[in-house]
């Protein structure tokens, strides 16, 4: 597979080259010159095959001749090597639980698959990497896990001051080593300016080799259309296929399920959720993208203004053969119907959602009143312990923390708190070397 620049000013490359690189040379978005054609076969009996089988699957045709088949199943399967349940809310709705990673987030699948093919791409060389990271909240955490000690590595997470859960900071800056966290006083979307600036400065690239853990790597977002095939292959009724609700900030993991539907996965349709940053429910509703600056809202992890992935859904939607929105529909919700909504699901079905998935189930079920002869599958992207102080006050009890994250929260901080000004990361970045 070769992949092209969303800006289409920078020569194609192959899966290896995208992944080091992070970003095209132009500051495009590397994108596959086309989308295979997952087999009939396997989907027309799923329940036959292994998770790896599946996943090794839909990931080879992008992986190409880069990865050595044998090394690539072993990737997948150690990627993979927890639980992916899909479990029943009510007779409408299942949760697809992507929350029992290391991490308790959905991002675990993503940055474990990229980090065991990175190490891979520089086990014979003298290469130190850079990795860049911006988060909102759980990708730095789990870029952390899965590249920590990883040799030849360091990693520097940016994160929006005080923007963040206090278990997803204590995830992202204690676990130190190669490990380097930067507290950014700004939001979400300045984290991932001064990422993009950082490749574009000729004074820290050629001394730094930098590559980037976010979903603009297409080996931490193609990965996200593993548990696509997994939660089709939980779902029962297999002549209603699923209309899927997808939390959503920066769009990487829904533009990777539309990647999977793309290729052949049954999915009816998918929802965009978002919470109060609406840049993509208003472009849904009349045609215009335009970034907005990013709200705080109790589902942190979404509050982006201007999603880096946009670009590779409009390039999707663009070649699609059917009307976009039987594909795709996008809604925004409020803080205080995330908030109703926890209650409400806690109370009357004793499931406890994350304010997260609140989002997608809330946006799931109005379209789902609207489509009375469909089901759907929200895609629980964390758990809700990791948003304890939350949760907490809405459901009116204490939850239980389970021990890996009792002891994240006793381990001490280790952050730099920086300006947002692009000079400071520079120094710090520069100081590394
Ligand atoms: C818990 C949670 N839900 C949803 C999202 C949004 O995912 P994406 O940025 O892929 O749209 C994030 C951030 O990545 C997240 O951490
Ligand atoms: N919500 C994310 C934002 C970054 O998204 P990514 O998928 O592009 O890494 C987070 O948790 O950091």
């Amino acid at each position: 597979m070769q992949y092209y620049s969303t800006n289409k000013s920078a020569p194609s490359v192959d899966f290896k080259t995208a992944t080091i690189a992070g970003q095209a040379p132009d500051k495009g978005l590397y994108f596959p010159e086309h989308i295979p054609v997952f087999p009939k076969k396997i989907i027309e009996n799923i329940e036959g095959y292994s998770n790896t089988d599946i996943a090794f699957e839909a990931i080879k045709p992008f992986v190409g001749n880069c990865i050595p088949d044998d090394v690539l199943h072993n990737i997948v399967k150690e990627t993979i090597n927890f639980s992916i349940p899909l479990m029943p809310i009510n007779n409408d709705i299942q949760s697809l639980e992507l929350f029992h990673g290391p991490t308790l987030a959905f991002k675990d699948v993503g940055a474990r698959f990229m980090s065991r093919c990175l190490s891979f791409f520089l086990k014979n060389e003298q290469q130190k990497v850079t990795v860049l990271v911006a988060t909102s909240g759980d990708t730095g955490g789990a870029v952390a896990n899965g590249f920590f000690n990883v040799p030849n590595i360091d990693v520097v997470i940016l994160y929006p001051s005080g923007k963040v859960s206090k278990v997803q900071e204590q995830q992202l800056t204690t676990l130190g080593g190669n490990i380097h966290a930067l507290e950014i006083q700004g939001n979400f979307d300045d984290c991932q300016q001064l990422v993009k600036k950082a490749f574009t400065d000729a004074d820290v690239t050629s001394k730094l080799f930098l590559t980037s853990a976010n979903s603009i790597n297409v080996a931490r977002w193609l990965p996200q259309q593993f548990y696509y095939f997994f939660g089709y292959k939980q779902w029962t009724d297999k002549n209603n296929a699923p209309v899927i609700a997808v939390p959503s900030g920066n769009f990487g993991n829904i533009c990777a399920g539309l990647i999977a539907q793309a290729s052949g996965l049954p999915i009816t349709h998918f929802i965009a959720a978002c919470n109060a940053n609406n840049t993509v429910p208003n472009y849904m509703a009349n045609h215009t993208y335009k970034p907005q600056k990013a709200i705080a809202t109790i589902s942190n992890a979404m509050d982006v203004g201007d999603p880096s992935n946009f670009i590779r859904i409009r390039t999707l939607l663009a070649h699609a053969d059917k009307n976009i929105h039987t594909i795709l529909s996008s809604e925004s919700i409020s803080d205080n119907i995330t908030k109703a909504t926890i209650k409400n699901v806690f109370e009357q079905f004793h499931y406890l959602l994350d304010p997260h998935t609140a989002v997608g189930y809330a946006a799931l079920s109005n379209y789902l009143q609207q489509h009375p002869s469909k089901k759907g599958m929200v895609i629980s992207t964390a758990h809700p312990v990791k948003f304890y102080d939350v949760v907490t006050p809405i459901i009116g009890q204490p939850i239980h923390l389970p021990s890996i994250v009792q002891s994240q929260m006793n381990a001490i901080k280790k952050s730099t708190l920086l300006p947002n000004e692009y000079d400071a990361l520079k120094n710090c970045l520069l100081q590394l070397i």
